[in-house]
């Protein structure tokens, strides 16, 4: 009897859609499929709808080999659910700061920031009425709950989705001050990425012909997933995603949290991924620019000058890093005539908030930043990475892969040790 091989599945959840990667052992690509969701402001159906499009758009016979699923999404993007692990409420997106600073975190947790899971679970239990918070048993992430519809089991989180409810990755728990809050009963268990959480559901097997023994591992937050994909692995190592935002990691043997800047660590094994995200990035451009004339305008920027336009490009009020202040306005005038100058513009902007961003870091301590790797779908911009370049004046090199799905992958295929 032929004994088929093992592929392992990674899917990334980001803002405008959801991207699956299968991958062998040895780290080869042998799948792939992307599917934007269906609404411009996605709830946890469309998410579903999502996941299902996606599992069904891989190829049957490499699903049929699928021996393990990891799933990362976006951080603290965040859903309250009942005890069947249904949703009470749309999710609250990781840019939403409808919940203010939580007091109740001390100043040197990321769960204190406006943006938190902490924040947002906070806001629940002050307005949502109480006929249905008394059906309310479980906070969990857009990563956590996705999994969940593979494995059937409610409630279980990662310690980097984890970190931004205020859990300790330092000590792997969650700390008194979290635990003896009324929200207290609905904090996820949490795993290291990567480690089995259950088999997958045998109906959700049947329903897409994977093998019932396809385990479902813990997953991760999409900039990780993003830094586990690029190849990057030495102290030093930066991986700026340009993806709807502009979220930004560096390999660091301590960790620094400063939340009066939006920086903070996540624990990967023993090592930390310093860092921040912004609410500038891709976003910004969809707004004003489909893909193709992004490609086209781009080709028109001479990196080598400046455009003499001053942005801090923002589609609404409010950053996190590498200035934390929920109240800092878009700056997106004067508007020129020539689209590929105002392009210009936005993305020499992006670039000196990039370069900000690392100088922050390593103005805390964390090292000098020695190279930077690119993941999302600005990493094909070739005029962004020159302006880029000469902003950070440090080299820029190519990511082994630009998709966070194929770090997620690699979590899957446990080619990642965190232990
Ligand atoms: N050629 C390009 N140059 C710069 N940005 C681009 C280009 N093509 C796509 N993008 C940006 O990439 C973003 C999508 O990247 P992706 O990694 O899928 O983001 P996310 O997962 O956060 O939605 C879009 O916001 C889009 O503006
Ligand atoms: O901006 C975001 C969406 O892409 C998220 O905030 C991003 O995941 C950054 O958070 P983390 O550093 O916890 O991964």
């Amino acid at each position: 009897m032929t004994v088929l091989e093992s592929f392992y599945l990674g899917i990334d959840f980001g803002t405008s859609g959801a991207r699956a990667i299968a991958i062998d052992s040895l780290g080869q690509i042998i799948a792939e499929t992307r599917c934007q969701y269906r609404s411009d402001a996605p709830n946890a159906d469309d998410w579903k709808h999502t996941l299902w499009t996606l599992l069904d758009q891989i190829p049957g016979n490499v699903r049929h080999q699928i021996g393990a699923i990891s799933i990362n999404g976006t951080s603290a993007t965040v859903l309250l659910c009942d005890r069947n692990h249904r949703p009470l409420t749309p999710p609250l997106l990781y840019n939403d700061a409808r919940g203010g600073i939580p007091a109740v975190a001390p100043v040197s947790s990321p769960a204190h920031s406006a943006t938190s899971s902490l924040a947002k679970a906070l806001w629940w239990l002050k307005y949502l009425p109480d006929n249905t918070l008394t059906q309310a048993q479980y906070l969990v992430h857009q990563a956590d709950w996705l999994s969940s519809l593979l494995h059937g089991h409610p409630g279980i989180s990662d310690y980097n989705n984890a970190l931004k409810l205020g859990y300790d990755p330092q000590h792997l728990t969650y700390p008194d001050w979290l635990q003896t809050l009324e929200i207290g009963p609905w904090l996820p268990r949490v795993l290291a990425p990567g480690d089995v959480i259950a088999p997958i559901q045998p109906e959700v097997a049947q329903r897409f012909n994977i093998s019932p023994t396809c385990l479902i591992k813990a997953g991760t937050t999409d900039s990780i997933a993003a830094f586990l994909a690029s190849g990057a692995s030495r102290p030093g190592d930066g991986v700026t995603s340009l993806g709807s935002t502009l979220v930004l990691k560096l390999l660091s043997p301590i960790a620094i949290n400063d939340t009066a800047s939006g920086v903070y660590s996540h624990r990967l094994g023993q090592q930390w991924l310093v860092g921040g995200a912004s609410n500038t990035g891709g976003a910004v451009l969809r707004y004003y620019f489909d893909d193709a004339e992004l490609r086209n305008l781009s080709q028109q920027i001479d990196p080598t000058q400046t455009s003499g336009l001053d942005y801090y490009p923002l589609l609404t009020k409010g950053e996190r890093f590498p200035i934390n202040n929920p109240q800092l306005e878009p700056q997106l005038s004067p508007r020129p005539q020539a689209p590929a100058k105002f392009l210009h513009g936005l993305l020499e902007a992006m670039a000196r908030i990039e370069a900000l961003g690392y100088q922050k870091l390593m103005a805390l301590g964390s090292g000098d930043v020695k190279q930077v790797y690119t993941a999302g779908g600005g990493a094909q911009n070739t005029a962004w990475q020159q302006l880029r370049s000469q902003a950070l004046g440090i080299p820029i090199v190519p990511a082994s892969h630009t998709e966070a799905a194929y770090g997620t992958a690699r979590l899957a295929a446990g080619l990642i040790q965190l232990n």
